[in-house]
């Protein structure tokens, strides 16, 4: 035991007895001045300064309390005040001197407990000891921006001593009482500093870990909070304005979980919208971008998405709504119903639909204008109990009409085919293309390409919209396309389709057609009764055939109802009714006929034939002019907008008469002439093989200078020996011919089969010849030879 009282030799290791003050939850190390609150611990603080007292310089043993075992090491500290703290409680101020290890209990006067003390040894100062140092310093120096750090700067910054560097951890908030006491225990300066450093570093990561966290959590807060003012102001300054609701995006979300909670809605578009709407509540007014959200949402929206209607299976039914509906078209309903039928069955079997001609998949109403294309379409959704829309392709020039534009694009919309089935309000309507035959194929897209995908039964399912970016079911659509010419029709989406051809309609039919349809509709139209105005069948045949030369009924449509309303207006001048619409006082009503047969007289002069073809409009007749030339002129003259094709045929047809006309009984000098070949109207463009044996016959007639009969018309391509070939739209053709008074046709031989589609009332009128040989066309069509020189004499005067 050593002498409590003596101060220790300085160098020597010393071992002293002090009184010991043990303190909870606080760890003092060497070089730290920190009070002690006298009453603590039920006076043993006071007991221990006390004894403190009686020792040479007025030391202390300070060492932690732990809650299993005495510390190895405490702090001898010196006494250096006594007084009491701003509340007035008693306390001492004590400066920790050095580190000294504890022994065991010693008596000593007083009520303090005094142990044995030994003073740890002085630590080496090695080269690792000063790497260590240099590391804890920079690390501080580093955290010197850190409010937790400044203690310790503040300590060390005048520190030499790598003893009292490592002991500053005293200070530093992060370490736990746990990591100081082992730093206290750790007599060896080199171990003690290492701990030290590793804690530092741990520290210095966390904390920066979490300054960042802290720095975006606050920019973050402080952005959204920006925001939340602005647009409260904004929400201020517009209800002072009275502008209403500013941002209706509550309304979108109601609008948004309402109609996904719908059976049947597809989850994708569900997901697609609610991503949406959350864009939406994120982004300002300001945005442009919200504008277009909003747009999108409208009209993902307003789209039908699990609304279908009930198709009527009866296809009786069906039968007899089509013909309620329209006049005559037998063969053409008795195809729409078996379409009806197949589709029918196929949906019951679960079978798909698959492209190709015939598969059931998409109807094609071929046809010229005004022949009922569009109202069968129309005819066919009230069958089946479908909603119908028309989507016009006429024109169509850009792929993004059908496909939609991208939502970047200012003032972008969906395609016509979204469009047509959110007007049509199912998703599962009529929707018939018009005219797919006027789209085109241009530098900016290929509209057949988009409308193929529309239509191909494997694709349709997931039709993708640019400017939904959903994809979109079209497997329910019944297509029904629309087409004045079917050559027009790019070719894979011809393929596609079952081609139902309209050629249009006799006399007879206009006629009833006019009656049961047209007059009641435009009688209506004009707010007339039949009471009030008379239509006799006489005046409607008149119209028909003279007023209007047409295949379909659009023009005597508006002539009825133009003559309904001359009468409408006499009615209401004062005349009796009825007012009477018959043929002597049509011209009174509708003007003068426009059409009078004219064949007679256009053919009255050698070298001009009367032809049969087949335009958008419908069959025609067309004339073929041949004359001569003076010498010096190119051998053969074209015009009249001709085709490649139909310049061949002049040529093949020059050709054929040069070389046969001993057998045509023809002077030939009169074709070694230059020959001028013209087919009026000069305005229209034309094309196709069909007016060979008609410039054959065109030809012969100049060289002979025999007129060709009025009443005759003809159809056919000619070969180089005069063979007459088979030629396409015989039925329009021929419906043409006796729309224009013509009693007497020619027709290749191969085309009998076609005569089966003719009505009998055109064939009744018509006498047919079937020929295969032109010279025949040539024998039956040109006038009788009157003598030799008349003969000459006209041809003369045609060629001059
Ligand atoms: N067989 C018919 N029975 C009754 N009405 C008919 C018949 N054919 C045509 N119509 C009537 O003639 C008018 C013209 O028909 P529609 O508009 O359907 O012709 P379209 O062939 O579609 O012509 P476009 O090719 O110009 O579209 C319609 O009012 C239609 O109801």
């Amino acid at each position: 035991m050593s002498d409590p009282t003596s101060a220790p030799e300085p160098g020597q290791p010393t071992t002293r007895d002090l009184p010991v003050l043990f303190l909870p939850d606080v760890v003092i190390l060497p070089g730290m001045v920190v009070p002690v609150e006298l009453d603590l611990d039920e006076g043993a603080a006071r007991a221990a300064v006390d004894a403190a007292r009686t020792t040479t310089d007025d030391e202390l043993l300070v060492a932690p309390r732990l809650d299993d075992r005495y510390a190895t090491y405490g702090v001898v500290a010196r006494v250096e005040q006594v007084g009491r703290f701003s509340s007035s409680r008693p306390a001492a101020v004590l400066r920790a001197v050095r580190r000294a290890r504890i022994g065991s209990g010693v008596p000593g006067p007083g009520a303090a407990l005094w142990v044995e003390t030994t003073q740890a040894p002085e630590p080496e100062v090695t080269e690792r000891v000063r790497e260590l140092v240099k590391d804890y310093r920079s690390l501080v120096i580093a955290d010197l921006q850190r409010r937790e750090a400044w203690q310790v700067v503040d300590q060390f910054s005048a520190l030499t001593d790598p003893d009292a560097i490592a002991d500053t951890a005293g200070w530093a908030a992060y370490l736990s009482a746990e990591r100081k006491r082992e730093l206290l225990e750790t007599p060896d300066l080199e171990a003690r500093l290492e701990r030290l450093v590793e804690w530092t570093r741990e520290h210095h990561a966390e904390a920066e870990v979490s300054d960042r966290i802290g720095a975006e959590v606050r920019e973050g807060m402080e952005k959204t909070q920006r925001e939340y003012l602005l647009r409260q102001q904004l929400a201020a300054i517009r209800k002072e304005l009275g502008e209403g609701q500013p941002d209706g995006s509550d309304d979108y979300r109601a609008r948004v979980e309402a109609l996904v909670a719908t059976d049947g809605f597809p989850a994708p578009v569900a997901e697609a919208l609610e991503r949406e709407v959350d864009k939406l509540e994120r982004s300002s007014d300001q945005n442009p971008e919200t504008s277009w959200i909003r747009t999108w949402l409208d009209t993902v929206l307003e789209l039908p998405w699990t609304k279908r209607t009930v198709d009527t299976t009866d296809i009786a039914a069906a039968r007899a709504v089509l013909d309620a509906d329209h006049h005559g078209l037998e063969d053409v309903k008795d195809r729409i119903v078996e379409h009806l039928a197949v589709r029918a069955r196929r949906a019951e079997r679960g079978l798909e639909l698959v492209g190709g001609r015939g598969s059931g998949a998409v109807l094609l109403l071929a046809g010229p204008p005004g022949v009922g294309k569009t109202s069968l379409g129309e005819s066919v959704a009230r069958a089946l109990g479908r909603d119908f829309v028309r989507v016009a392709l006429g024109g169509v020039r850009d792929e993004a009409e059908i496909r939609g534009h991208r939502r970047t694009y200012v003032g972008a919309l969906p395609g016509r085919i979204v469009r047509a089935v959110k007007e049509a309000g199912s998703m599962n309507p009529v929707v018939l293309l018009d005219e797919v035959d006027k789209v085109g194929a241009d530098q900016r897209g290929d509209v057949a390409s988009a409308l193929l995908e529309v239509l191909d039964p494997a694709q349709n399912h997931t039709f993708r919209d640019h400017y939904l970016e959903l994809d979109l079911d079209l497997s329910d659509v019944l297509f029904i396309a629309t087409a004045n010419v079917v050559e027009q029709i790019p070719g894979p989406l011809l393929d596609r389709m079952e081609l139902i051809t309209l050629d249009g309609y006799t006399e007879d039919d206009k006629v009833a057609i006019a009656r049961d349809y047209l007059v009641p509709r435009q009688l209506e139209r004009a707010a007339l009764t039949s009471d009030e105005v008379e239509v006799t069948d006489d005046a409607l045949r008149e119209l028909a055939a003279n007023h209007t030369r047409e295949a379909g009924v659009r023009q005597l449509e508006r002539l009825l109802a133009k003559a309904f309303r001359r009468a409408a207006t006499r009615l209401a001048e004062g005349a009796t009714a009825p007012v009477r619409v018959d043929a002597d006082g049509l011209r009174d009503l509708v003007g003068r006929a426009r059409f009078t047969p004219d064949a007679h007289e256009r053919t009255s002069v050698p070298g001009v034939t009367t032809g049969l073809a087949v335009t958008g409009l419908g069959g025609d007749v067309l004339y073929v002019e041949a004359g001569a030339l003076p010498e010096g002129s190119p051998a053969l003259s074209l015009t009249g907008q001709l085709g490649e094709v139909m310049k061949e045929s002049a040529q093949i047809a020059l050709t054929f008469v040069r070389s046969h006309a001993a057998e045509l009984g023809i002077d030939v000098s009169v074709l070694d002439h230059p020959v001028h070949v013209h087919v009026p109207a000069g305005a229209i463009p034309k094309d196709g093989p069909s007016a060979g044996i008609t410039m054959v016959t065109s030809l012969a007639s100049l060289a002979t200078g025999r007129p060709v009969r009025g009443d005759v018309a003809m159809t056919g391509e000619v070969s180089l020996t005069g063979k007459v070939m088979p030629i396409g739209g015989l039925k329009q053709k021929l419906l043409a011919a006796q729309r224009a008074g013509i009693t007497e046709v020619f027709v290749p031989a191969r085309n009998e089969p076609d005569l089966d589609d003719v009505p009998a009332e055109v064939l009744d009128a018509l006498t047919v010849h079937l020929v295969s040989d032109v010279r025949d066309v040539v024998a039956g069509a040109l006038e009788p030879a009157e003598d030799e020189s008349g003969v000459r004499d006209d041809g003369a005067a045609a060629a001059a």
